[in-house]
């Protein structure tokens, strides 16, 4: 499991670390484990001889770590050159240190820096890190953008400057970087949108803070493969249908019979014994499935079912509606989607006895929430966790970091690693609802399914994405799905 700890976390796990270890030693694992990464980065074979380093360098101790992570590259013969944003307030035993390793430090008002960074070979963002409040000041932002614009690796220190550390909102300008070294565990804002997308490839430099973080539950998770491996349902020898699960599906209308296919599609390769199909769609379902069982409707005359996915493609209708409170009057775990989402009641899902699973993209949780979609863009962390407060429900927020969350509060989110742009095409969540539905009707508790849900999905549409990637349709994933199971267990 890969996990992030919330600011206040880190600081008091470095406040107990720091009261064990020598002044000013954090500092230096983070310098040096820094160093290391800047040098690798610079794609020399880890030799920095003559390149020519430009280090932004803020008023705080993120300033410090960059400033002493200079000092190590000037001693082995990069040329370093130190920006200070704040000349009065730059970490003096940083400054001191670069300066007796040959660097030099100068101050935008002495030269003309943006012409510094353009030529850079490699420019370090020491401007803000856990303790930045808001974007960018003023005067960062013309050398952040001539850092994006040079051909320099952009190595941001901790985290990309500007970016907000718990929320992974970007509230003002902020730095692009190439990559991210962070130090002593991962950050929300790291692994979350938009402010992952400024973070590039993340490496984790190891500062001893891990006996200090144990006990303290993590703001976010992300599984690994051995997670979900450990969750999947296998069958064994005494395994029927009904043990693996049966999956009701209610998908699809006239006008859309293609997305009960799909959400079928999905829940055929995702552990379940059966599947279910109940809805308009049952002539195109069996043609691609036979190995559905369809009925007619209503819903729980269906026969006996261990979970619902109800919503892809249902249309609006008031059929679509009474299979919605029918299916929800259910005293099994249910999954709705699209359709669904418009036509549930909150009532009705927060006074369900079993599991309830939401898994809206941002539009459709901005309906539910009554805010603006853009608001959930630019906060997923904070709109997954209400909508899953406000419905009492397990939501999964989809999009480029899809998102999990608990109603309980205090349970980490889940953040899916495996995500691809590849799997923005339509019909990609109706596949999606058919596997996590599936995987409820096996047993899985309604957040170890929506998250090891998502994990399939993305991973199976970068199998279908092939590894150089190639466009995939919807049923590419569902098709890839066997491939990525192996995968996992392999
Ligand atoms: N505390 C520790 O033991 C360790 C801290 N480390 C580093 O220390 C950092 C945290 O240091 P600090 O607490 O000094 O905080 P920062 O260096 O992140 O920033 C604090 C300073 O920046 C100013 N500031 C806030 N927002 C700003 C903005 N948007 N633009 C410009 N300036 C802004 C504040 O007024 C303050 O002076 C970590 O991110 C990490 O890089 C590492 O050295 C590891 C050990
Ligand atoms: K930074």
């Amino acid at each position: 499991m890969r996990v992030a700890y919330s600011v206040e976390t880190v600081r008091a796990a470095e406040r107990a670390l720091m009261a064990r270890v020598p002044e000013g030693a954090l500092m230096q694992r983070a310098a040096a484990g820094l160093a290391a990464a800047c040098a690798n980065a610079l794609g020399t074979g880890g030799g920095v001889y003559a390149a020519r380093v430009v280090v932004l360098t803020g008023s705080g101790d993120n300033g410090g770590d960059a400033l002493y992570a200079g000092a190590r590259l000037a001693r082995r013969g990069a040329g370093v050159t130190a920006v200070l944003l704040a000349p009065q307030k730059a970490h003096r035993g940083g400054l001191a240190a670069l300066r007796a390793a040959g660097g030099r430090a100068v101050t935008p008002e002495d030269v003309d820096a943006v012409a510094l960074v353009h030529r850079a070979d490699l420019v370090l963002d020491g401007i803000v890190g856990i303790g930045g409040k808001g974007g960018l000041r003023p005067g960062a932002v013309p050398l952040a953008e001539a850092a994006r614009a040079s051909r320099a690796v952009v190595v941001a220190v901790d985290l990309p400057s500007g970016v907000d550390a718990d929320t992974g909102e970007v509230r003002g300008a902020a730095v692009r970087a190439d990559m991210t070294v962070t130090f002593g565990t991962y950050k929300p804002g790291l692994l979350v949108d938009p402010a992952a997308e400024h973070a590039g490839a993340l490496r984790l430099v190891d500062i001893g803070l891990g006996p200090d973080l144990d006990g303290t539950p993590p703001a976010l998770e992300a599984l690994q493969h051995a997670d979900v491996a450990a969750l999947l349902p296998v069958p064994d020898a005494e395994s029927d249908k009904y043990r693996r699960g049966v999956v009701g599906v209610v998908a699809g209308s006239e006008r859309y019979p293609g997305a009960a296919v799909l959400a079928v599609a999905g829940a055929l390769r995702a552990g379940a014994g059966a599947v279910r199909y109940v809805g308009p769609g049952a002539q195109a379902v069996l043609a691609r499935f036979p190995e559905t069982l369809v009925s007619a409707g209503p819903p729980h005359k269906a026969g006996r079912v261990q979970a619902w996915v109800v919503g892809p493609g249902l249309g609006d209708g008031p059929e679509a509606r009474r299979a919605v409170d029918d299916v929800l009057a259910s005293d099994v775990p249910v999954l709705v989607d699209a359709d669904g989402l418009r036509l549930l009641d909150r009532d009705v899902v927060r006074s369900r006895t079993a599991g309830t699973v939401l898994t809206p993209h941002a539009g459709e949780a901005a309906a539910l929430l009554g805010v603006a979609r853009e608001e959930v863009e630019a906060a997923r962390l904070d709109h997954v966790r209400r909508l899953a407060g406000a419905f009492g429900a397990t939501a999964l927020l989809k999009g480029s970091t899809t998102l999990v969350a608990s109603p309980e509060p205090g349970v980490p989110v889940r953040v899916n690693p495996t995500g691809t742009s590849w799997l923005a095409t339509a019909g990609s969540g109706d596949v999606l609802s058919g596997i996590t539905g599936s995987l409820l009707a096996a047993g899985l508790a309604p957040r170890d399914a929506a998250s090891v849900g998502a994990y399939l999905h993305g991973l199976s549409a970068r199998v279908a994405a092939g590894p150089v990637g190639a466009p995939v349709a919807a049923h590419d994933v569902a098709a890839a799905l066997p491939g990525a199971w192996r995968d996992i267990r392999s």
